[in-house]
């Protein structure tokens, strides 16, 4: 007998709730800037010839279809973890980090909430950045985890409140762990300079505090995979032991093959080898083992030197490409004689951009024109192209002046 009378109808996802309201808009000028998912200068999604070739060397090894293992595919786990940290990193070296293959980031992240919910004893709240991606609050919370923030974005300048991040995070209770994006901020495009990372170092190091980075983005922000690591090895130099997610969603265009990792850096391989036993208890009873076609393309990427190399150039391309639509989008404002400060706009890095839009703006820019955006002014540069771009400079004039 059915008893589901109890369950209420829930609200669509905030982000991927704004890609089914635009597959339902018949306008043919209709404009999804809503997932952060690239597309090519065509609106249409791009599968990285890197990739296309690396799978057809798979296909051609006719590999078996076996489970991989609760950390999944070995190779693609230290390769993942050599991008991050760098090849001769110490810590790698010497065997001091436990990393497993996560289900892409969302998957990594979970793997990390659920550990540190069972063995983290110092204290079970997260610090999140205000503003953070919407899906961070509820994979921490749904790990058990308290969900706290610091102050991230000024609305003021579109830009970064540093001196209110310092100030926020000194007052931290010791012991606490800090989530900070790597690279790329998302929603709001805001990222620490580097000399505002070593600050964010010194502070978070005085209170004591667990950083644990999230990195969906690597290479995808400024086109460069070890300048967008700046933040988690200058960590590592100052002495800090890290958690990490990694998501190769973006950055190789694996999105439905969800590819990712997950790490934590221990004092000894001795401790190592415990705290993987105990990560391997965690994934077990959740989703027991990873997909392993994903992560087999992206190992044998970063392991094949020429498949490697064309791959940096790839992402860097899809990088440049989304720095050139943001001097596009800010062109095409003052073309169309905006007299306001759309400076943020290329000021902003990576995937998104904080528009400044407020939600009755966001509203009008949705009903008025079918420009598709989260309530939060975020919009996916990546679904700009040198064809709707001056549509959407037009539509952001005429909601703002
Ligand atoms: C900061 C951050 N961390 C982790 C992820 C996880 O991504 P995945 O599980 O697919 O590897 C995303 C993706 N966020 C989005 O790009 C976005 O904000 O639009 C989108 O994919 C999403 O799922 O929301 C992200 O932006």
């Amino acid at each position: 007998v059915a008893c589901w009378s109890n369950v209420e109808m829930g609200p669509p996802d905030a982000i991927l709730g704004v890609t089914e309201a635009f597959k339902r808009d018949n306008n043919p000028n209709k404009m999804n800037l809503g997932v952060g998912a690239y597309r090519d200068d065509d609106g249409k999604p791009y599968i990285l010839p890197s990739v296309l070739k690396a799978e057809e060397q798979i296909l051609k090894a006719k590999l078996d279809k076996e489970y991989a293992g609760i950390t999944g595919v070995p190779e693609f786990a230290k390769a993942a973890a050599e991008l991050a940290f760098g090849v001769g990193n110490p810590i790698l070296k010497d065997g001091l980090n436990v990393t497993t293959q996560g289900v892409s980031g969302t998957g990594s992240l979970r793997i990390g909430g659920a550990f540190f919910a069972k063995w983290y004893q110092p204290s079970k709240d997260f610090y999140l950045p205000s503003p953070s991606w919407g899906n961070h609050t509820p994979i921490f919370k749904h790990s058990g985890l308290e969900v706290k923030s610091y102050r991230y974005y000024d609305p003021s300048t579109c830009g970064f409140d540093f001196a209110g991040a310092l100030d926020d995070i000194s007052k931290i209770p010791e012991g606490s762990v800090i989530v900070l994006h790597a690279c790329a901020h998302n929603p709001t495009g805001v990222d620490p300079k580097p000399e505002q990372w070593n600050e964010l170092s010194a502070v978070i190091k005085k209170r004591k505090l667990f950083p644990f980075f999230d990195m969906a983005y690597q290479g995808f922000a400024s086109g460069d995979t070890d300048r967008d690591a700046y933040a988690l090895r200058q960590f590592v130099k100052d002495g800090h032991a890290v958690a990490l997610s990694q998501s190769f969603a973006k950055n190789m265009g694996l999105y439905g093959e969800r590819v990712g990792a997950f790490t934590i850096v221990c004092d000894s391989a001795e401790e190592a080898s415990r705290v993987m036993s105990q990560v391997k208890i965690v994934i077990r009873p959740m989703y027991s083992n990873p997909p392993v076609h994903g992560a087999r393309i992206a190992s044998r990427i970063l392991n094949t030197p020429e498949l490697r190399t064309q791959w940096l150039g790839e992402v860097k391309g899809m990088a440049d490409r989304i720095i050139s639509m943001r001097t596009q989008l800010k062109d095409g404002l003052a073309k169309e004689g905006s007299s306001k400060n759309w400076q943020h706009i290329t000021d902003q890095i990576g995937m998104f951009c904080f528009t400044g839009l407020k939600p009755d703006q966001v509203e009008r820019l949705t009903k008025e024109f079918s420009v598709y955006l989260t309530k939060d002014g975020r919009i996916s540069v990546a679904g700009l192209s040198s064809k709707n771009v001056g549509y959407l400079a037009k539509a952001m004039h005429e909601v703002t002046k």
